[in-house]
């Protein structure tokens, strides 16, 4: 049971020898194998969330368990993706994602077998002997995407993981990872700036106030998703035209500009 909850947590920053509260009684539970995505102003807190649940960062009070227990330090059930990408760039692609598989101890073929099915499902065939500095952005992020999965964790960390991709590159990215996390799903935590993206990818989605960061609206995507069978439509634009998907995303970019304007008056 790879849950994750946040029991409320706050988090306190220094800035000029000055206390700024940043996260104030953030409580959420993300079930085992769920896909949540946090949306909010920029500055409220969405990373801070993400490093506590992957053990880079702490609560001034409060708490944060995977699994049940408490968060203290980064660990292997655990894999973050961050957005620049954090490849090795004297490292193939194939030895990318070997890299954290060796650490577990796998035996040669069974690595194998893993590497080739997360390379496959990544469209990566092919590229196996190809290092970083040959690849496109949003190639060395499916190799990012690939090495994550490949650990097998019972959690993955997602913070703007294709934000650094042009608007092309990034359709098909979400497209690949919808479908990677429906035939293999795990619990997801997804920090985006891009309500779109939040809609489409996530079983329900979190949204943020303005700083101090507290949880605004929690939006259930999953059940209307699956009411109006979005995952049978054959591309990201057709689920976006549909009514139902439009009425979220409206609901949702409304919910963040009230949270821009209040922070401007
Ligand atoms: N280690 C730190 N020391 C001091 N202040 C910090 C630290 N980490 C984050 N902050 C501050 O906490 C606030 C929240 O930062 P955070 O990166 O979590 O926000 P965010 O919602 O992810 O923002 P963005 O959407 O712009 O990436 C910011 O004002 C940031 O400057």
């Amino acid at each position: 049971m790879a849950d994750i909850v946040f029991d409320n947590v706050t988090r306190v920053f220094q800035r000029n020898g000055e206390d700024l509260l940043t996260l104030d009684g953030i409580n959420l539970h993300i079930q085992d194998k769920e896909f949540v995505a946090i949306v909010g102003p920029s500055g409220c807190g969405k990373t801070t969330c993400m490093r506590m649940a992957a053990g880079l960062e702490f609560p001034t009070s409060g708490t944060v368990s995977v699994a049940g227990r408490d968060v203290r330090s980064p660990g292997p059930d655990r894999a973050v993706v961050f957005q620049q990408f954090a490849l090795f760039p004297w490292k193939t692609v194939w030895e990318n994602v070997d890299f954290g598989l060796r650490s577990k101890g796998l035996a040669t073929g069974e690595r194998r077998d893993i590497i080739e099915h997360y390379l496959k499902l990544m469209n990566l065939t092919g590229y196996e002997k190809a290092f970083p500095h040959q690849l496109s952005g949003g190639m060395q992020q499916r190799v990012a995407i690939a090495r994550a999965y490949a650990l097998d964790p019972g959690v993955l960390l997602m913070d703007e993981p294709f934000g650094a991709l042009d608007a092309q590159t990034r359709v098909v990215m979400q497209e690949e990872l919808v479908r990677l996390a429906r035939v293999n799903p795990r619990t997801v935590l997804f920090i985006t700036h891009a309500v779109e993206e939040s809609v489409y990818l996530a079983d329900r989605v979190v949204i943020m106030t303005s700083r101090p960061g507290r949880v605004k609206e929690i939006i259930d995507i999953k059940s209307v998703r699956e009411a109006n069978r979005w995952d049978e439509q054959a591309t990201i634009e057709d689920v976006m035209d549909l009514e139902s998907f439009v009425h979220l995303r409206t609901h949702i970019w409304k919910s963040l500009r009230a949270e821009h304007a209040g922070h401007e008056h």
